[in-house]
């Protein structure tokens, strides 16, 4: 199998994160701490992007990774104590670590964007995350600009009533995969056509999207029921598993200029497209993830079971130019 190293690492990395993250939501209560643009981190996604940095840092030494975190804000004397709690997390998954060896694993998230490279979301949808909601550890490996593995965790999710923690993993022509977490079964992972299961997702946070022009669209392409709301990249998993046929992430008109950025996408990318779904931007164009850490050639995010993907395009186009 194509990439099998990449696959085990990334599937390895990210399930140990998802355990750092439940042991932090389980004993601490965690609180927001208020990076420069005003946006939550919390003591997990530090411990998080440690402890994927690490393991990517040790198996292929000369991959960039370009993550969303860094450490500079927890060298600060005044971040004593959450630096002391990010470094006894990470002790759980790596006895005898130093706090010095936390920040420079965290700081090896900061490369660049190349021919090849990872990029990694240690938590993807914090506020979700802080709120007891979805949360997702989502970790993708780019080559040429194309995605060729692609791994979520996502801790808090279940489908039909099940334990949660499910875990996709998809590699560029070999499928999308799921598993419960940490471990079990696998087993292959399919878009749905069936009518039934006409459902929409959006996102929890109404600044993150156009809720109304969302439900315009899903409406025009016949999808009635309300959508269903959740955080993080588990949306495109709800997607790949046939849960819902659409996930529709309109610029907002609070930030109309916002470029997506790659960490909040790559691996939710592959994902559904492994599973036979169809994922563009608003106009129909392919994400682009060549350009460095934001999709600067991109506006909005189509996510799609595949078959009704164009017609939702034609309703898109209908709705912005109406
Ligand atoms: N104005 C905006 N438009 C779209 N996405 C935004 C945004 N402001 C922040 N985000 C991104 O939305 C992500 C969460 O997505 P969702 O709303 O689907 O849960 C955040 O990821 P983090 O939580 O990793 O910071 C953040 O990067
Ligand atoms: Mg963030
Ligand atoms: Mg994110
Ligand atoms: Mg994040």
């Amino acid at each position: 199998m194509a990439y099998e190293r990449e696959r085990q690492l990334a599937i390895e990395a990210a399930t140990a994160a998802a355990a750092l993250c439940e042991a932090v939501r389980r004993d601490m209560v965690p609180h927001a701490i208020e990076k420069n643009d005003k946006s939550p981190v919390t003591v997990a996604d530090f411990g998080s992007q440690a402890v994927i940095c690490r393991a990517l840092a040790e198996a292929f030494p000369t991959d960039p990774v370009v993550g969303e975190e860094d450490a500079s804000d927890l060298r600060q004397p005044a971040m004593a104590t959450p630096l002391a709690q990010v470094t006894q997390q990470v002790q759980q998954v790596v006895p005898a670590t130093s706090s010095e060896q936390v920040l420079d694993w965290i700081d090896h998230g900061n490369g660049t964007v190349g021919q090849r490279y990872w990029t990694l979301d240690p938590i993807d949808g914090t506020k979700g995350f802080l709120r007891g909601d979805q949360y997702a550890i989502a970790l993708a490996l780019v080559e040429a600009g194309d995605i060729k593995v692609g791994v979520l965790a996502c801790p808090a999710l279940s489908f039909d009533g099940g334990t949660p923690g499910l875990l996709f993993t998809a590699v560029r022509g070999e499928g999308t995969t799921l598993m419960p977490l940490p471990q079990g079964p696998t087993q292959p992972l399919r878009v749905s056509q069936a009518a039934d299961r006409l459902r929409f997702v959006e996102s929890v946070e109404a600044s993150h999207g156009n809720q109304a022009q969302q439900a315009a669209v899903a409406q025009a392409v016949g999808i009635t029921a309300d959508s269903v709301r959740m955080d993080s990249q588990a949306k495109y998993g709800a997607v790949a598993a046939g849960h819902a046929a659409l996930y529709l992430r309109l610029p907002s008109p609070k930030s109309p200029d916002y470029r997506e950025k790659i960490w909040d996408h790559a691996a939710g990318v592959l994902v559904v497209e492994e599973a036979g779904g169809r994922v563009t931007d608003m106009f129909g164009r392919p994400l682009d993830f060549s350009q460095g850490d934001r999709l600067v050639n991109n506006q909005g995010v189509v996510v799609s079971n595949g078959t009704i993907h164009e017609t939702v395009l034609a309703a898109l186009k209908q709705a912005v130019t109406a």
